[in-house]
């Protein structure tokens, strides 16, 4: 398998009808009997697949392989169903392999088979497979999955006789390599047909379907049908034999897995991740997020976060190289997590997955099914999670049911609940590229919950969206616009409700033709940006049309990322119109416990006692739902928070050996002026001590409190008394001041009244004693500073007058002047009448 070509020199391509009639002789269909098949061998199968089957311990059939690769080989179209897990791969590639043997197919002949495959990492799987199995045979097997030079594909493209694809990389090939073509094709294999479709891959299809020829056999596998790959079957199958294995199975997924559901608010979301991972270390597991940049936010935090566990990221704005390294190394780990978006949803067969946790609601009930095979595959066990917000429960839950899934609600134990949210604040708060990781993890999901068809298991007015951004440890949800705008807008619908009571608030909701209308509008943005040339490694990608974003390579182009973004809510608020009309819920989330940061820290082995006591049905330590009142009752419970007594905190402190700070201030000449936490002063300390024989004496440590307390209060005393003392002090201080001042007022008074007309400077009023000194030294402060201010105005009002004065009036004037004051008013001196009294007095003593 793989050998090119060319090597094997030119010869004539033996006429396949001849050929496949002489292998019909040899192997009857008649001689094809289903009921008799258990191996491989029962059929009637060339050697070489034999022995690459029998090599790769491929021995007994399934299924799906014992009911179409009968008919298959017979040269039927085949549209084959089955779940996940359960050999697929196989039941198209034996007859791929027989096909091209039976016609003796040789490289020079071409293309003879397409095999075409939603994802690379699918192609690249089915690919890995068909050169096991097909080792001995001489067919040379391509694999063109885009990520790689279109130059150096083109030039190996047409020596390919098996070519397993990708249809956005097949259609380029298609349209630009000149010398491909697929007019020999015998066999077209569409897997996960129906993926390919959803991706937005039905134009490209039909134009594939266009250029083959169309006498083909063509098979069709899936693990899910929809009536749009029923409609691809229509245009793309012959009179097609319809094989769906377990249509009449109770469940549409493996028997061996065990499959749960949690409910769980918005910006719990990632401590429940993190508690998981910490309590399934050894663990394999896969975590399904919906968008690119949740995965990129959130792998970089939890890297951070050391959880314990080698944690992985695939998704589609990875380069081709690190998605394969990625691919790989998940392959290889025994106790891993692969954070991933929904490209590796489907067909991709990690070996022994213990765990699928799809950490957001999976888009519809096909989805959840792909997802959840990744693990319990071909009778092995697994485990599935879902976590459903409250108000995508009812809805989802209704859908799995309905499509067979057997899915149970199982609860979250809060005790076992690990609070990551300040570490992420405290990330994001050091790392401004990892903040604005965040802030695209959030418009991201907002964005694709919006975008969700399913309006009733999808409500963006329900998102705690505050909330979930701190959650995501931003201390502000970043704009959303169209939120905005939602949340702006005073809702005509929410007032009527109000008047009227039948009518409620419609949430806001495209319908299927506006998000059709959107996503063919980001398609073609994207192919745009692509002819641009703004792909990666300068190849030119074409998506004919659809959506793909797992399949675009947009590492590096973020912030065109970003541009698009803006435009797409433009867009959708054009698309919407009047619709939107959400009241957001910003109901308070439930509490939950936070760990101090050294748990986060601790070791493996004791988280995995602590955790993996509790198998099925009970995740972390969660008890599977045995009523609803009951889990009402005990979740009202656990929501109230134990009471920590202070001695069980004490206590605590003690045991975690903490040394409190002390703090020591000393005055400047030395005196130790405040200790904290306060010395032990009183008596009693030393007793007690002695007397300690571990344990606490309520006791004696009450008689030692009120000990504590008398002495407290005697210090107070004397602080207060001392206070006191300083008050009076102070106060006789004043006095004596005020009676120096008076007896200086006394002096200034004798100057005043010998003023004389020498004096040029005129009357200084400053001069004045100041007769607020003479006041009661009680009043406050305030009043003195008040006095102040208005003295010094009117000190300054005196002046100014006394100014104005100078130039043209004499010192005999002023004099008249004053002495006309003097009669018209009494001299205030700011003394009390009986200090004005004795004042007189002594002037008069003095002047006679
Ligand atoms: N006959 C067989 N004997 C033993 N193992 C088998 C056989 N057929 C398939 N397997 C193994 O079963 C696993 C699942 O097979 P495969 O990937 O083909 O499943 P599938 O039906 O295509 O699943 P999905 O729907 O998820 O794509 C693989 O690991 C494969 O090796």
């Amino acid at each position: 398998m793989g050998r090119p070509a060319d090597s094997r020199g030119s010869r004539t391509r033996p006429d396949p009808v001849q050929s496949f009639n002489r292998w019909r002789k040899k192997h009857s269909h008649r001689q094809i009997n289903v009921n008799e098949i258990t191996r491989f061998s029962d059929f009637p199968l060339s050697k070489k697949t034999l022995k690459g089957l029998q090599e790769a311990q491929y021995r007994m059939v399934t299924e799906i392989q014992r009911q179409t690769v009968g008919l298959a080989l017979q040269g039927k179209d085949v549209l084959g169903a089955a779940k996940t897990g359960s050999g697929k791969t196989l039941a198209f590639l034996v007859p791929v392999l027989e096909a091209l043997y039976r016609l003796q197919w040789t490289s020079t002949d071409g293309l003879g088979v397409l095999i075409i495959s939603p994802t690379r990492e699918l192609a690249y799987q089915t690919f890995e497979v068909l050169r096991k199995v097909g080792k001995n045979h001489d067919f040379s097997a391509g694999l063109i999955i885009g990520g790689k030079d279109l130059k150096h594909e083109a030039e190996r493209i047409n020596n390919i006789n098996i070519l397993v694809c990708t249809p956005g990389r097949l259609l380029q090939h298609m349209d630009e390599t000149v010398s491909f073509h697929a007019t020999n094709l015998q066999m077209l294999v569409l897997d996960e047909a129906d993926r390919i479709l959803d991706m937005g891959f039905a134009d490209t299809m039909n134009a594939i379907i266009e250029n083959l020829p169309k006498k083909r056999q063509t098979l069709l596998f899936s693990a899910t049908q929809t009536k749009s790959v029923k409609d691809l079957a229509r245009l793309s199958l012959k009179n097609p034999e319809y094989v769906w294995v377990h249509e009449k199975a109770k469940y549409s997924t493996p028997a061996t897995l065990e499959q749960n559901y949690i409910v769980c608010e918005l910006p719990q979301k990632i401590s429940v991740l993190f508690s998981f991972l910490r309590s399934h270390l050894k663990k394999k597991s896969i975590v399904f997020f919906s968008c690119c940049k949740e995965v990129q936010y959130l792998y970089r935090v939890f890297c951070r976060l050391r959880p314990g566990i080698s944690i992985l990221a695939l998704h589609g704005r990875q380069q081709q190289m690190r998605r394969m390294e990625v691919y790989n190394e998940f392959v290889r780990k025994r106790a891993a997590v692969l954070f991933a978006t929904d490209i590796a949803a489907r067909g991709l067969d990690f070996p022994a997955v213990n765990w699928v946790l799809q950490f957001d609601c999976p888009e519809d009930a096909n989805t959840y099914i792909h997802r959840a095979g990744r693990t319990a595959r071909y009778k092995e066990d697994g485990e599935a999670l879902l976590i459903l917000l409250p108000s995508e429960e009812k809805a989802m839950v209704q859908q799995l049911l309905q499509k067979k899934v057997p899915v149970q609600e199982i609860k979250i134990n809060p005790e076992k609940l690990i609070d990551v949210q300040k570490k992420l604040e405290a990330f994001l708060a050091q790392d401004q590229d990892l903040k604005e990781r965040a802030q695209r993890c959030f418009v991201s999901y907002v964005r694709s919950v919006y975008l969700m068809k399913d309006k009733e298991v999808f409500d963006v007015s329900q998102l705690p969206v505050p909330q979930y951004a701190r959650s995501l440890g931003l201390a502000v949800a970043p704009r959303v616009r169209f939120l905005q705008k939602m949340q702006k807008q005073p809702t005509e619908e929410l007032v009527m409700s109000q008047v009227n009571e039948i009518i409620e608030p419609r949430a806001p909701s495209l319908t299927n033709d506006e998000v059709e209308e959107f996503r063919a509008y980001f398609s073609e943005k994207m192919s745009i940006l692509q002819k641009g040339g703004k792909r990666l490694e300068g190849t030119k990608c074409r998506l004919a049309s659809g959506v793909n974003d797992e399949e675009q390579e947009e590492e590096g182009e973020e912030e065109e990322g970003e541009e698009e973004e803006e435009e797409m809510e433009d867009k959708l608020e054009k698309a919407k119109g009047p619709q939107a009309q959400p009241v957001l819920n910003t109901s308070e989330v439930q509490k939950i416990k936070e760990v101090p940061m050294q748990f986060l820290d601790r070791d493996e082995e004791d988280e995995d006692a602590d955790f993996l006591t509790v198998k099925r049905r009970n995740v972390f330590g969660l008890d599977l739902k045995e009523s609803k009142v009951l889990q009402k009752k005990e979740s009202s419970k656990s929501s109230v928070k134990k009471k920590v007594t202070k001695v069980a905190e004490a206590k605590k402190v003690m045991k975690r050996n903490f040394k409190v700070n002390k703090k020591i201030m000393f005055t400047d000449e030395g005196e130790l002026v405040q200790q904290w936490p306060q010395m032990q002063k009183s008596t009693m300390k030393d007793t007690e001590e002695e007397g300690d024989t571990g344990g606490i004496n309520i006791d004696k440590a009450k008689e030692r409190l009120q000990e504590e307390d008398k002495f407290d209060k005697e210090e107070y005393r004397k602080k207060i008394k001392a206070k006191h003392r300083e008050k009076r002090l102070k106060e006789r201080e004043a006095r004596r001041e005020a009676n120096k001042r008076q007896a200086q007022a006394k002096d200034e008074e004798e100057a005043f009244l010998d003023w004389s007309e020498d004096d040029d400077d005129g009357f200084d009023p400053s001069t004045l004693p100041d007769p607020d000194k003479y006041r009661n030294s009680e009043e406050s402060e305030s009043k003195d500073m008040g006095k102040k201010i208005r003295d010094t105005k009117k000190k300054r009002g005196m002046r100014k007058r006394d100014d104005s004065d100078v130039e043209d009036v004499g010192p005999a004037s002023r004099s008249s002047k004053r002495a006309k004051r003097d009669a018209s008013e009494p001299l205030d001196t700011g003394l009390s009448l009986a200090e004005d009294e004795e004042l007189v007095l002594h002037l008069l003593r003095s002047q006679s």
